[in-house]
């Protein structure tokens, strides 16, 4: 097969969706594998790291999608890029669809075949490809939130572990999933006082567990959210319904509760966001105020530290991607029940039904569109 990897054009995104690693294996399978030029650069990956494991550098970027069949990408696709995609396409990404309607009536405009890391799933209820950028996300969410919380940030001043004498700051995460424990652990690791949202009792149940009452865990409710508005230093967001939009858990309202100068880090921000106020945000300009409160709402946060997060998502990306380039995406998908959900659109439609929903767009059974 003929794969291509563009250079990733996003606000300070430096991530690459292919090592050289992953280039010696699909090359070693007889797949012809170009990488534009440049591509890996900001992950620590040279042209000539790629030319030694097989592959082709391309410095024309019209040219490299053009002749490609399967596109490696890390972020969902960009204005430009969507216009470069063809019904000959497989993309193969993250897409966070259900928070962008122009990215999603465009891959449908474009009839490419798209499929997502972020709605694969596991045999253990998890979301394999989502999760090792979620770790780095959740970890990265605590430092960027006690930088926030600094005075010429516009913060309160508040250092989190506090010194001795002065109590530790209290950060509240609200989602306590794969982003909500790696930030909550970092958290603790800093000597603040934490607490865990979420609405599974058995994920707080498995928290406990883990933190032996360390990490306090309280059952999500407006009340609780409530509760949180008023006591917290830093609130970081990391909920997630898979697929669909983020469900907006601290209103335009409840910023009033809150002491001047708190921090709302908003993870969840690919999805949409689950605070009201919060808009995304980039690396150059990673957060504004509102109502005397600190938001930070990256939505790329581990293109920040691309190096150890495109060698952890390579990890979790390739077995999928030999996969795609070994059977092509119908068979691949029809032979690994939970590769299917992450076909989002194929041929003009929305194969994922929270999508579909988000948008009150018709949706079409995935199982359906690898038979066509
Ligand atoms: N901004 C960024 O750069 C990045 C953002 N993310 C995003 O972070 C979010 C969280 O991802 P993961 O931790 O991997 O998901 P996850 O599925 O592991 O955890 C989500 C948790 O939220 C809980 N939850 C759902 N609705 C809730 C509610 N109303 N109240 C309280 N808890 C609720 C679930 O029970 C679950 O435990 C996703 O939107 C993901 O896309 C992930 C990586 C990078
Ligand atoms: C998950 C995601 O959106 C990211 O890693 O950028
Ligand atoms: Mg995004």
């Amino acid at each position: 097969m003929r794969i291509a990897v563009p250079k990733e054009i996003k606000n300070h995104e430096y991530r690459v969706a292919l090592t050289p690693t992953g280039a010696r294996e699909l090359a070693g399978r007889g797949h012809q594998v170009t990488v534009q030029t440049g591509a890996g650069e900001g992950a620590g990956f040279h042209d000539r790291d790629y030319e030694a494991a097989g592959a082709s550098v391309e410095a024309d970027v019209a040219l490299l999608w053009q002749n490609a069949e399967l596109i490696l990408k890390v972020k969902e696709p960009q204005a430009e890029e969507v216009a470069r995609l063809t019904p000959q396409h497989t993309l193969f990404t993250y897409l966070h669809l259900a928070a962008e309607k122009t990215l999603t009536q465009g891959l449908m405009e474009s009839g490419a075949t798209c499929i997502a890391y972020e709605t694969i799933t596991d045999a253990k209820g998890g979301l394999p490809l989502l999760a090792p950028m979620s770790t780095v996300a959740g970890r990265m969410a605590v430092q960027a939130g006690a930088h926030s919380l600094e005075k010429a940030q516009g913060g309160a001043g508040v250092l989190l572990p506090g010194v001795p004498g002065v109590a530790p700051g209290k950060v509240t995460v609200i989602g306590g999933g794969v982003v909500g424990e790696n930030a909550a652990r970092m958290a603790l690791g800093l000597g603040a006082d934490v607490t865990i949202l979420d609405k599974s009792i058995d994920r707080l149940e498995v928290l406990d567990d883990r933190y032996q009452g360390r990490i306090k865990t309280v059952y999500s409710t407006a009340d609780a959210l409530d509760e949180a508005a008023k006591t917290a230093d830093m609130i970081i967001g990391a909920v997630l319904i898979p697929g669909a939009a983020a469900p907006k858990l601290i209103t335009r309202a409840m910023l009033s509760d809150m002491q001047p100068g708190s921090v709302l880090v908003d993870v969840a921000i690919d999805q949409g966001g689950c605070f009201e106020t919060s808009r995304p945000t980039t690396h150059a300009e990673p957060t504004y105020i509102v109502d005397g409160i600190v938001h930070y709402c990256v939505a790329n946060m581990p293109g920040a530290v691309a190096r150890t997060s495109t060698l952890g998502l390579t990890n979790a990306t390739l077995p999928f991607v030999l996969a795609l380039a070994d059977k092509g995406w119908q068979r691949a998908l029809r032979d690994n029940p939970h590769f299917l959900p992450g076909l989002n659109v194929h041929n003009g439609q929305v194969t994922y039904a929270a999508v579909a929903e988000a948008f009150d767009l018709e949706s079409v059974d995935p199982a359906d569109a690898v038979n066509q």
